[in-house]
């Protein structure tokens, strides 16, 4: 049976949609075709919280299985709104690529000169590089990766920051002046995980999928957004979480969330099996909250 991939038009989503094909077909024998789908995200030019979160780069795709117009569909997980899709199963998370953020530019953060202006348009980043460096001017920007990196090249930022899974998938970690640690900048919740969807009803082809899923980062991923979740953060709110799983019997994971001005953060960590993995999120986001994660939450993005 040859299987019909929905992916984003962008240079990342293709590259990513390619390599889960390639894989699928290795697996299973089924030959797959990828169907480029326009969304919202990618036509508008407006701020992505302003348009209503990440949901604008997934809904169309989600649409186009819902209608049966393709059979599944391959989005970045980080991109996923957390509620659950009415009619759509989560059939897959592949190996989970490095989910560390980049700095692209001339130079290390620290080598940066003072006031040295920084591009990010994700509230997490901001919050966080201010927490890092208090001097340095964040400037908003949007659009794919290569037309981010291009803001370097122009002049018009010192350096931007971008997810290393990405710049890896578009071949463009010549761009990578410095990889951070996640005690430096936490990722957002499932940065660097692919999702793989499909109707609920078609257990034909969730069996199929279920063939590309990886358990340890799909509890990881579960965890990160069970506490993004669980602290009501959209796409836009200052969130960061890691998790990492050790053996598939211990999963550590770390969330923080940072006011926009970076003087003040909620970070803390849990450990637990990976099989509870949602309800370690939910209760690290319960103990961040106790101490006020959540009046940071509320605050000015930019
Ligand atoms: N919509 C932006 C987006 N969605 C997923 C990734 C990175 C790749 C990933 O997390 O799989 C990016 C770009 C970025 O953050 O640099």
């Amino acid at each position: 049976m040859k299987l019909r991939l929905g992916t984003r038009r962008s240079l990342m989503a293709m590259t990513q949609s390619g390599l889960v094909a390639d894989a699928l077909t290795e697996r299973t024998g089924h030959e797959v075709a990828l169907v480029g789908v326009t969304t919202q995200g990618d036509v508008s030019t407006a701020d992505v919280a302003q348009m209503g979160g990440t949901g604008v780069f997934v809904s169309a795709l989600r649409q186009k299985v819902l209608d049966g117009e393709v059979d599944f569909a391959v989005h970045s997980l980080k991109d996923l709104p957390t509620a659950p899709a009415e009619g759509i199963a989560l059939a897959a998370v592949p190996p989970r690529d490095d989910p560390r953020d980049a700095l692209c530019g001339e130079a290390k953060l620290a080598d940066l000169p003072r006031g040295a202006r920084i591009g990010t348009g994700a509230p997490r980043r901001m919050a966080q590089l201010r927490a890092l460096r208090h001097d340095l001017k964040v400037v908003p920007i949007r659009g794919n990766a290569d037309t981010r990196l291009r803001k370097v090249t122009t002049g018009e930022c010192d350096a931007v920051v971008l997810a290393y899974a990405g710049l890896t998938r578009i071949n463009r970690l010549d761009a990578v002046s410095e990889i951070f640690d996640p005690a430096q900048m936490l990722p957002s919740p499932g940065q660097g995980a692919l999702a793989v969807e499909c109707r609920a009803d078609r257990t034909d082809l969730l069996e199929i999928l279920a063939t590309l899923d990886d358990y340890a980062s799909r509890a990881a991923v579960a965890a990160e957004r069970a506490l993004l979740a669980a602290l009501e953060g959209g796409c836009s709110a200052p969130v960061g979480a890691y998790a990492a799983v050790e053996d598939r019997t211990l999963l550590h994971l770390i969330g923080v969330v940072t006011g926009y001005d970076g003087e003040r953060q909620v970070r803390l960590s849990e450990s637990g099996h990976p099989d509870l993995a949602e309800r370690l999120g939910r209760d690290l986001a319960a103990r961040m909250i106790a101490k006020g994660a959540d009046q940071l939450m509320g605050e000015r993005t930019s």
